[in-house]
């Protein structure tokens, strides 16, 4: 199977200031890579180019086969919602659905409807007890493995996760660490995890850093 992400070149301005240049990346079916680079390097912003969300100045970014700068708008976001599961750093969870419609908010995208799974991604996040709940009744813990509950519903190709462990003790940590390993296995997919964590760098296949000369082996 080939590449489930390939970046070639990637360059990044904010104006006149440069925040990346010259980024190259591959990502293959069921490996989990550790971004790490220091407060302001531009990980984030790596990560939303890489969705698509944020657009780059410069390069290609292949997608499950796909040129995703080459699509239209409507494509992109098609291919969004089949192949990419981003866990944000502020979780961007909907206030007025319930912590399960939220969770189920991908499928539903999808035109798919599948309670088992939602159930089975709540399980996965210990939150069964609180799927019935608002975001405004839950913690930051607890909103965060929502978020990432919702991010892996759809087993996408593709998980971009902005420091997913960051608001949660070591427990719930290893916990979210071990269900990104379980759902990049199972489903093939590749995941990006940007973190500050050493657990959760270490327990990521390789490590690449990003600084002002671009993206290395760490
Ligand atoms: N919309 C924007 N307009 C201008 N500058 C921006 C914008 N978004 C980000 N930046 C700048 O781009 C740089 C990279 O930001 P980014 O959020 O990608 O860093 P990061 O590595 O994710 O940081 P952190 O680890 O603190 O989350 C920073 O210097 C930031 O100030």
């Amino acid at each position: 199977m080939g590449a489930v992400l390939t970046a070639r070149g990637l360059a990044k301005r904010y104006g006149e200031v440069p925040v990346f240049d010259g980024i190259s990346l591959d990502l293959a079916p069921g490996e989990i890579v550790a971004l790490l680079g220091e407060s302001g390097s531009g990980k984030s912003t790596l990560l939303n180019c890489l969705a698509g969300l944020d657009e780059a100045d410069a390069g290609s970014i292949t997608l499950a086969g796909r040129d995703l700068r080459a699509m239209d708008d409507e494509g992109r976001s098609a291919l969004r919602r089949q192949s990419l599961g981003f866990i944000f750093q502020a979780f961007h969870l909907l206030p007025h659905l319930s912590v399960a419609n939220n969770v189920a908010l991908p499928l539903r995208l999808l035109g798919q409807r599948d309670d088992g799974r939602v159930a089975q991604m709540l399980e996965a996040v210990n939150l069964a007890a609180l799927s019935g709940r608002m975001p405004r009744q839950l913690s930051g813990g607890q909103l965060q493995r929502v978020a990432i509950a919702r991010a892996l519903v759809h087993r996408p190709r593709l998980v971009l996760a902005d420091e997913p462990t960051g608001n949660l003790d070591a427990r719930h940590a290893a916990e979210v660490l071990a269900l990104l390993r379980r759902c990049t296995q199972e489903a093939g997919a590749a995941c990006l995890l940007v973190t500050h964590s050493d657990v959760a760098a270490q327990s990521a296949d390789r490590r690449l850093r990003l600084d002002a000369d671009g993206l290395h082996v760490a």
